[in-house]
């Protein structure tokens, strides 16, 4: 995890990820810190291949115009991008075309390899990584994606609580864990909160790890039963 922290943490980075393939490395989101994070890492840019998006928000695209200048100018080369149809429009318009218009660079394919993704069908993104999006309750009206990676493993981003997406994913689909955004403390407004997590059966609960929380996580800690934290800068296995 290159970050576990809220929108608006400051002892933790933008919930964002690196996922590693035998052969690939893929970001998914690329927030406000997601380079202050790869630098404290050590790990270059340059070793970066893809990136996925969820939604646009700061913590979860605010690093896409470091990312694309950076490529295009220092590594000459464009990495893949892989963004749900309905997100690339907006992507562009609403966020990166501020910064990375100029001249001839007039569209998010003058800095990436856009591969369009289409909501709810599976498709394998790199060898091994098989990414599925499914359309997410966040902010009303507003464009946001989950993740099922590999069948098993879904990736919240950012989520009201959706108990009965929780459930099928568990019962019907046979994931496995659940890495689910977690607002400590209510309200939760635009995402889903610890208490409304804690209300889930036992069964689904033991799969789900809680991320994207904020500064106060350390007062949490051994008190979220089955549902422990997922960490930054720890690798997991899925
Ligand atoms: O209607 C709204 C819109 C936004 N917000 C805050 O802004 C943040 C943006 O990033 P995020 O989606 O991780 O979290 C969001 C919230 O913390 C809010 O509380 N209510
Ligand atoms: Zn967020
Ligand atoms: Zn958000």
């Amino acid at each position: 995890m290159l970050g576990t922290g809220s929108a608006f943490a400051k002892t933790y980075f933008n919930t964002n990820a690196l996922i590693y393939t035998d052969s690939h490395t893929l970001m998914l989101d690329c927030g406000t810190t997601a380079h202050q994070s790869l630098h404290r890492l050590g790990k270059p840019l340059s070793d970066i291949d893809a990136v996925l998006i969820s939604h646009i928000h700061a913590d979860h695209v605010g690093g896409m115009e470091e990312l694309a200048f950076r490529m295009k100018f220092a590594f000459g080369r464009k990495p893949l991008l892989f963004v749900p149809e309905p997100l690339a429009g907006p992507l562009w318009e609403t966020s990166l075309k501020g910064g990375l218009l100029q001249d001839e660079f007039a569209a998010l394919d003058d800095y990436f390899e856009v591969r369009l993704l289409q909501p709810g069908v599976r498709t394998e993104l790199i060898p091994g990584l098989a990414a599925e999006p499914i359309r997410t309750a966040h902010i009303p009206n507003k464009i946001s994606y989950s993740y099922v990676l590999n069948d098993d493993f879904f990736y919240s981003a950012d989520l009201t609580f959706h108990p009965e997406l929780l459930r099928a994913l568990v019962e019907e689909r046979g994931v496995r864990t659940i890495f689910h955004d977690c607002q400590l403390k209510p309200p939760g407004a635009v995402h889903t909160t610890l208490k409304e997590l804690e209300s889930l059966p036992l069964h689904i609960r033991e799969r789900i790890r809680l991320m994207h929380y904020d500064d106060t996580k350390p007062q949490y800690e051994g008190k979220t039963g089955v549902m422990t934290f997922v960490e930054q800068h720890e690798r997991y296995r899925f």
